[in-house]
């Protein structure tokens, strides 16, 4: 595991549990996890592992029942509604089905976070601009999302992540609905993100395409457990082996 002082994210023992009509679900269970400040990080594993959910309880979209989770040295389970806002700010999370509004043009979309944490109309007409210009999206400022293709779209959604300048960006099976080449296209644009911004990026994924052109680092998941944590360029033989075992494409 990383040394604790460059860690950007670190996880320690935490457990998440769901209530369901069978009673009480474990879907993180004691896991741990430590992410290297300006990474690319995967989380893989099969169906159910609870990889989203070890996502989510990053920014608190899930809470922890017991662990700790440390963003940037804090502990980001006792902070203050105000510190709570900020962590907010500094972590951009994009999604599957992109979540965007569907009655708000792209730029309205992209400026929606800055609105919520009161920039100036200025700022924010200023920072649209060059978020949509990040994701090579400068055009459709004024275009809805149903005039989009798909991986358009998730770039509209990539645009709206930024735009409160986050030092991490969580990404939940970014291109699992998009075809190869846009899916491609989508993973330059977060390269790019990682590479020219610093973001460090985290992405939950099972497609291993993904992972082989864009991941330093690998978590594997099981049973809500990490089971395996390993560098990209050290480990092809590894990362073929898991590929098979998880039927990963
Ligand atoms: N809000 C919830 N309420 C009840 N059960 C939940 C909830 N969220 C997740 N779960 C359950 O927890 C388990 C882990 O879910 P999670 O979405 O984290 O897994 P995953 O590894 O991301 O799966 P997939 O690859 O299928 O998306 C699953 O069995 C899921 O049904």
């Amino acid at each position: 595991m990383s040394n604790p002082d460059d860690s950007i994210i670190r996880l320690r023992n935490v457990s998440k549990s769901f209530a369901t009509p069978k009673g009480s679900f474990k879907a993180v269970d004691n896991a741990s996890l430590a992410i290297r400040r300006g990474d690319t990080f995967g989380i893989i594993g099969t169906s159910g592992a609870g990889k989203s959910t070890l996502l989510r309880l990053v920014n608190l979209l899930e809470r922890p029942d017991t662990g700790e989770v440390h963003v940037d040295g804090r502990d980001v389970t006792a902070l203050s509604k105000a510190g709570l806002r900020d962590l907010r700010r500094s972590i951009g999370m994009i999604f599957q089905q992109f979540n965007l509004l569907q009655n708000a043009t792209v730029a309205d979309n992209v400026a929606f976070p800055l609105r919520i944490h009161g920039a100036t109309r200025a700022e924010i007409a200023d920072r649209v601009r060059e978020c949509l210009a990040i994701v090579g999206l400068q055009d459709k400022a004024d275009a809805y999302p149903a005039q989009l293709s798909g991986g358009q779209k998730q770039r509209v959604a990539i645009a709206r992540a930024l735009a409160t300048r986050p030092s991490i960006l969580l990404c939940d099976e970014p291109t699992s609905a998009l075809d190869p080449q846009t899916t491609r296209s989508v993973l330059d644009v977060l390269k790019e993100v990682n590479q020219k911004l610093g973001v460090t990026i985290v992405i939950v994924t099972h497609e291993m395409s993904v992972v082989r052109a864009l991941c330093r680092n690998v978590a594997v998941m099981e049973h809500g457990r990490v089971v395996e944590q390993f560098s990209t360029d050290q480990a092809h033989g590894v990362l073929t082996d898991i590929a098979k075992e998880l039927h990963y494409a």
